[in-house]
This record gives C-alpha cells, structure tokens and sequence, in this order.
C-alpha cells in the first residue's frame, strides 16, 4: 500500500472518528435539552394541578357538607382538581393529570401499575418528587409526581374511620375503602403525564441536520488536508522519489541507461516481446582502441568521446530503442520490434556514421558491434552472452565492423 493510501485511510479515519464523536456528543446534548424541555412542561402542569387543589381544597370542600343528604363528589378536592385540569388537557393532547391513592375512597383512583410504583416510591423515599419514563409500542412516556399527604385535619372527616365519615358518602361509596388514613401519611400522587415522543423526534432531526453538517464539514477538510498534504508531501517525497530513481538508473557521466537500468529494461522488454510475440535484437559496441586516446589526449578528451558517442547514437535510433553503457567504453543498444537484418543495417549505418565526423580531440572514432537477435525461449543472459561474442569477434576480425 503506498503513502498516499495509507494518509489518506488515516485521515479518512480520523474523519469518521471525529463525526462519530461529535454525533455522540450532540446526541446527549440534544436528548438532554428535550428532557428538559419536557419536564420544565410538567412541572408547569403540576404548578396548575396545585394550585387548583388549594383552591378547591379551601374554597370548594366546604361545600361538601352543605346538604348531609347528598354526597356532592364535585366538591371533593381531588375529583375538582382532576376535573378541572382534564378540561385543560384537552387542549393538550397526550398530556394527563391524575390524583391516585392505595386506599381510595373512589375504587377508580386506586392507583395500579406505574401509579402505583410512582406511590410506593414516594412512601418509601419521603422524596418531594419523583420521575419515571416508560416506553411502550414506541410511545415514551414521562410521568411527574408529587406525594399527597394528609396535611389538614380535615381530610380525616372522610378518611380516618366510617363512623366519622358523611353518611352520604357510605351511601355513594360504602364503608370498605378510603379510611385509616393518618395525619402526615403519603396515601397517594398527583401524577402529570406527558408524552416525549415529539420532543425526542425533534431532537434526532436535530441530529440528523447536524450530522448532514458535520460530514459536509469534515469532507470539504478531508479534501483540503488532502490537498494541502499532497503539495507539502507526497508530491515532493514522490518527484524525490523518481529523481533518486532515475539518478540510480543514469550514468552520470553520458546520461545513458547504466548497467543497473540497461539489464531491468531489458528484461522487461524481452518479456514484452515473448507476450506480444514480437522480434527483439541486441547489438553490443565497444570503442576501437579507446585507451590510445585516453593515453594521447587524456582522460577529459576521452571522457568527452564518450559523451560524444551516446549523443551521436540517440541521434540515429529510434525513441523505442535503448541504449545503455554497461562500463568503460562498452555499450549496448536493445532494438525492440528489430529482426537481425534490421539489426545489422541500423548498426553498419552507425559504425559509419559514428566515424565520419571527427571528435572534440580532433579525431574519427570508431566502434566494433556484435548483433544477435533474440531466440524464443532465451534468456536476456544468454543473450548478452551472444551478442558479446559476436562483439568479440569483430574486434578479433580487425575492429571497425559489424558481426552478427
Ligand atoms: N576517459 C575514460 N576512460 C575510461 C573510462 N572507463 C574506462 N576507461 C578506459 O577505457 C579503456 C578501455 O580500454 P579497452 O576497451 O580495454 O581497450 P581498447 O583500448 O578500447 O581496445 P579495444 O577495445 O581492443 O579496441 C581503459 O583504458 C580504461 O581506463 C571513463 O569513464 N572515462
């Protein structure tokens, strides 16, 4: 895997962790708002229920007593207030208020269920409040209660025993429920209600909306880090890259393929020419007597043939064709797509054109080549091998010619 890939899966992962946090955070967030937002509610629908019970606690319970032969259930604190604030709830879909008890005098307020969780809660903890979520068939539910105790002396003329309790309400309720209550007792709740579903559905589209932004922001940084990353980095390390490449395979003192780049070129050509079934041809060349002129003329002038040498052959071969220095004064030159013939007559055009101009010394140069055409099935050793001993024939001939 290269070192583009890998930074860019790095920051790739880098930019899901961050949306995934983020997402997470906002989710906790926004969940907890809409919790608050609806048990501010609640608590705004139990300040109602109790200040309506006071009212009806002092101002509507004394009628209760007005006519001994009628039990007037509207003028019991609990059933006004609940009356009264589900005559509100209509205007509140969802949203409910009920005053339970474990003994009531009504059997219909007899708390059950969560009602009656909340209530033993409530005994149990003397708490001033207490909460519970429900979720059922993807309705959730927050319930919100207060403990009623009994607070006022009053309250035990119906409640403590039937002996003391109105005549007209045994007749209404009987003798069996609603009494034993004592002064300072939790006996039941006012319970509020309300459901969280709008609340929590706002707040995942909140999240969705923040999500959708947050990928938005994240990709367009992904893909400037990205950027900015392949200016300052990969971009240099790769053109390094290839320059150290291509000064390992360079001979640095004619610019030829090395020996190095010659033998890896070649390699791939003849694998090329086996799958394309193509000709391939190989001419080896070696300077006649190119010591004499280094001892003549010195080192630099036969430094300067050699350069001399590699700039007239690229001048003469085609751009598909290799030429390659494999040392000293040696070279050799891959001849893709090339039959013997052709072979032989692009290296007699070069052994003549290569001497007929003389060279910064002064002199004509002149080179001996050995050409062999590459066999089915061969390999590039054996090939050089062949090519080098038709070279060493054409120096062994009298130099100065080409054998194949
Ligand atoms: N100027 C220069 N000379 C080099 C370089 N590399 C090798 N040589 C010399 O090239 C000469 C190679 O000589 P040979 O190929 O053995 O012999 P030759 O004189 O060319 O004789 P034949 O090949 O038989 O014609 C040696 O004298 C080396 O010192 C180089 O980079 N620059």
């Amino acid at each position: 895997m290269n070192l583009k890939t890998r930074l860019n899966i790095a920051l790739g992962a880098c930019a899901v962790v961050a949306v995934l946090l983020a997402g997470l955070y906002m989710r906790g967030q926004l969940r907890e708002r809409a919790m608050g937002e609806v048990q501010r509610e609640a608590e705004l629908h139990m300040e109602a229920a109790t200040a309506l019970r006071g009212y009806t606690a002092e101002h509507v319970r004394p009628l209760l007593n007005s006519d001994p032969a009628h039990f007037q259930v509207e003028a019991v604190p609990s059933f006004a207030a609940t009356t009264a604030m589900t005559e509100l709830h209509r205007r509140y879909p969802g949203v409910s208020y009920r005053e339970v008890a474990l003994n009531p005098t009504n059997p219909s307020n007899r708390a059950t269920g969560i009602h009656a969780e909340i209530v033993e809660a409530l005994r149990s903890t003397d708490a001033e409040s207490v909460q519970r979520q429900t979720s059922e068939n993807g309705q959730h539910m927050l319930y919100f209660a207060k403990p009623l105790k009994v607070k006022d002396s009053a309250c035990l003329v119906c409640h403590s025993t039937p002996a003391a309790a109105p005549p007209a309400m045994l007749v209404a309720y009987g003798d069996q429920h609603g009494f034993g209550w004592k002064m300072g007792e939790t006996v039941g709740a006012q319970i509020v209600s309300l459901p969280m579903t709008v609340p929590l559905e706002r707040a995942q589209q909140s999240l969705w909306q923040f999500l959708a932004g947050a990928c938005g922001v994240v990709l367009a940084v992904f893909l400037a880090l990205n950027a900015m990353l392949r200016r300052v980095l990969l971009n240099p390390i790769a053109s390094r890259h290839g320059e150290l490449h291509r000064q390992a395979r360079e001979d640095e003192l004619t610019g030829a393929i090395n020996r190095r780049g010659f033998l890896e070129a070649a390699e791939s050509a003849l694998t090329r020419a086996a799958t394309c079934e193509e000709d391939l041809s190989l001419a080896m060349f070696d300077i006649d007597r190119f010591k004499q002129i280094n001892d003549q003329h010195g080192h630099a002038a036969g430094d300067a043939v050699l350069r001399e040498v590699v700039r007239r052959v690229h001048g003469r071969v085609r751009s598909s064709d290799l030429l390659g220095r494999l040392g000293g004064d040696e070279f050799a030159l891959l001849l893709p797509d090339a039959a013997i013939e052709q072979a032989r007559i692009l290296c007699t055009m070069l052994h003549t054109t290569l001497q007929k101009e003389p060279y910064p010394h002064g002199e004509p140069v002149g080179i001996s080549l050995g050409v062999a055409q590459w066999q089915r099935g061969e390999d590039l050793q054996a090939l050089l091998g062949r090519a080098d001993r038709a070279l060493y024939e054409a120096k062994r001939n009298g130099r100065g010619r080409v054998t194949c």
